[in-house]
């Protein structure tokens, strides 16, 4: 379980990342997204113990990063795969990382074929694909078989049939217990395999929920269709409802649940022949919630 709590960071004065709490539980895959420079680097480096926060926390299953007894153990990060050592081989990378983590040298080769780098094992990091550098920082990080996850755009340089097979990895750790943070401007992907959703603007936290939730929770809209479709216009208003398009039967309602629709027209007797939540993608929600502008530039 990672937790991060009131984490706030400034760099020369400007708070880059303010007060920002949520948690990733177990068995559990985190989209975590937001505009260029919303912060979200900046959160995943602080909770990882890479800055100093100027206050609040991250604990990785009830403990800060440093005080992990064996981090790499217990958490699998990969937040910049152009740092990896350039002149080691694929192999070597990730016999050097077996050997710091005290982890057997065989699971270092099965690493390298889970993450589909068996044939590139004698080339030099430098000699690699972005694509492929992404496979091999994620090697590294699964290669302690940790319970918490911290990854920075990993679909970053993958090809399609790469991006499904990170897909297939991330559910993988997830079905096996692991808690999974990850960042990514790919929102359509990210809804493909996140359970939550963490939205920071400006490092500000604007949103936190299940995907679930957000499908059909707060904001989406309901289409109603009706007989009579002027009274229940008239009947929904007068509750609080927006219509916010109504064409001959069928009227589309913002502001009040479809539960909330049902009863009002219960209550008065109103036949409602359809009632159904409009499901609301992530991308919408996203582009509602963030004003696409560079982040920062303002400030
Ligand atoms: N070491 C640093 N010194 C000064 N400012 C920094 C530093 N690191 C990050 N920042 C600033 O903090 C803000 C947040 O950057 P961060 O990299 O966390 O954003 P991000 O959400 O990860 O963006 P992107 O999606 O572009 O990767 C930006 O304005 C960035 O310029």
């Amino acid at each position: 379980m990672i937790e991060v709590i009131g984490l706030t960071k400034s760099y020369g004065g400007r708070t880059r990342v303010d007060d920002v709490t949520f948690s990733v539980g177990d068995g559990r895959i985190v989209g975590f997204i937001g505009p260029n420079g919303a912060g979200k680097t900046t959160t995943m480096r602080t909770a990882l113990g890479l800055e100093k926060p100027d206050s609040g926390r991250a604990l990785f299953d009830g403990r800060p990063y440093g005080e992990l007894p064996n981090p790499r153990q217990s958490v699998g990060a990969v937040l910049d795969a152009g740092a990896l050592i350039p002149d080691l081989r694929a192999i070597e990378l990730v016999r050097y990382c077996a050997s710091v983590q005290g982890v057997d040298k065989a699971r270092a080769e099965r690493v390298l074929d889970m993450v589909g780098l068996s044939d590139a094992r004698r080339r030099k990091v430098r000699e690699l694909s972005l694509g492929m550098r992404q496979r091999l920082a994620l090697a590294a990080a699964i290669l302690g078989n940790p319970g918490n996850y911290v990854l920075d755009e990993p679909l970053n340089g993958l090809d399609p049939s790469g991006i499904q097979w990170l897909r297939h990895l991330l559910i993988q750790l997830r079905d096996e217990g692991a808690a999974l943070l990850l960042s990514s401007h790919i929102i359509t992907e990210l809804e493909l395999v996140a359970d939550d959703v963490v939205l920071i603007n400006n490092g500000v936290l604007k949103l936190r929920s299940s995907l679930a939730d957000l499908a059909r929770g707060a904001g989406a809209r309901v289409h109603v269709v009706s007989e009579d479709v002027s009274s229940f216009i008239a009947l929904a208003e007068g509750n609080g409802a927006t219509i916010v398009e109504a064409n001959g039967r069928a009227v589309v309602v913002a502001d009040l649940t479809a539960g909330e629709l049902f009863s009002l027209a219960a209550a008065h007797g109103l036949v409602l022949d359809e009632l159904r939540t409009e499901s609301v993608s992530l991308d919408d929600v996203y582009r509602r919630i963030v004003d696409t502008k560079i982040e920062g530039e303002a400030r």
